[in-house]
């Protein structure tokens, strides 16, 4: 039976998209496996998933410091060789790595052992696992069309993102007997990428006894930064993350507020979900958030409002407005070219499989 390893981790956002795989490689007769690392967000996210999970020693994440994200040279190493061990034992077509920083001992094992690897950058500019993966790779596929400018033209292929199939079967009354919040308002569900935002929930928080007065408020706020003085507060439901009701919760909002991580306002362009993206500012990141939000406000999918912007006054004033141009945005989404990258980034795989 042919064989594929899945890589990826870190922040949900290198994981999630290798599950809207799984059913298209499990119909092309692919036995799955995944690398991880031994702690990462990525174990506990595969384990649901049932799927054989194979961890190796990672460098620490440092995030948002570039080089220092490999700066545990020796774990690197070690993962390496971990990495080439497993890949010796399963013996796979082909690796599919999502980046983040475990992929890349995964990604060097594999070039060792001549298995043909594809990647997949979700932003328009590689990060920094993908920048070191790509010259060991066959294919790089890509979220943004734009994408490609950095990539060799003989890797680079425009695929869009794969998304999860359950998120298409979302449905609003599930959602509500979930939550427990039945009566007919508008809903706003707040996004802050998979580990949340606290500096976007403060402010939301503080604005919550005027939203609502006009929405129900679904707060993904993510670990630890739950508020206790918040639980029970009517319309307001407040959880750490979401895992297999995230398509009920979707189903029910009108409107998202959200990080503007590419996975999840990709999420948000195929099921058509109207958002307000507030993008992580480049003094915390480099920047991508923002890039992946002007490309969608430019092409009218979502409005953008910048973190150095946000205030009680800019978010309510922004919401309203969104609320008011939902319809417009919701037209831009139908006529996007394609919206979801699950067949083609099948159908690369299959093309450098051995
Ligand atoms: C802080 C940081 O480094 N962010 C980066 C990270 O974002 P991050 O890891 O937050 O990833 P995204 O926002 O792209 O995706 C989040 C994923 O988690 C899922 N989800 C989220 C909350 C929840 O309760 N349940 C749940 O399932 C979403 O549906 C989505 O699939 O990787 C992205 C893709 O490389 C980048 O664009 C982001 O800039």
């Amino acid at each position: 039976m042919k064989k594929i390893v899945l890589t990826g981790g870190g922040t949900a956002g290198h994981v999630t998209p290798n599950f809207a795989l799984l059913e298209g490689l499990a119909e092309a007769g692919y036995e799955i496996h995944y690398i991880g690392s031994r702690n990462g967000i990525e174990k506990e996210l595969v384990r649901q998933q049932h799927l054989p999970y194979h961890p190796i020693s990672s460098g620490k994440l440092r995030r948002y410091k570039d080089l220092k994200n490999l700066t545990d040279p020796f774990k690197v190493l070690l993962g390496c060789v971990q990495a080439w061990k497993v890949l010796g034992r399963i013996r796979p077509a082909v690796v599919f790595s999502k980046g983040g920083f475990v992929a890349v001992p995964v990604v060097l094992g594999a070039w060792l052992r001549r298995i043909p690897v594809v990647v997949h950058e979700s932003d328009m500019t590689p990060g920094l696992a993908n920048r070191l993966s790509q010259p060991f790779a066959k294919a790089v596929c890509t979220t943004f069309p734009q994408t490609l400018e950095h990539l060799p033209k003989t890797k680079g292929v425009h695929t869009g993102s794969p998304i999860r199939k359950s998120l298409y079967q979302g449905d609003a009354g599930r959602g509500r007997e979930f939550t427990g919040l039945t009566a007919r308002r508008p809903v706003l569900l707040m996004m802050g990428g998979s580990i949340g935002s606290v500096k976007v929930n403060q402010v939301l928080r503080a604005l919550l006894p005027t939203l609502l007065e006009e929405f129900h408020v679904l707060h993904l706020c993510g670990k630890g930064n739950l508020d206790d003085k918040l639980e029970g507060t009517p319309g307001y439901r407040q959880y750490e993350f979401i895992g297999k009701e995230l398509p009920d919760l979707l189903a029910m909002a009108d409107l998202v507020l959200s990080r503007a991580g590419s996975n999840a306002i990709s999420e948000f362009l195929a099921l058509k979900k109207p958002a307000l993206l507030v993008p992580l500012s480049a003094g915390a990141s480099r920047g991508d958030q923002i890039l992946n939000a002007r490309a969608f406000q430019r092409d009218g999918y979502a409005h953008l409002l910048q973190e150095e912007e946000l205030t009680q006054e800019t978010l309510l004033e922004a919401i309203r407005q969104l609320w008011t141009d939902r319809d417009a945005c919701i037209r831009a989404m139908e006529g996007a070219p394609h919206t979801d990258g699950t067949e083609k980034v099948l159908e690369t795989i299959k093309e450098y499989s051995r």
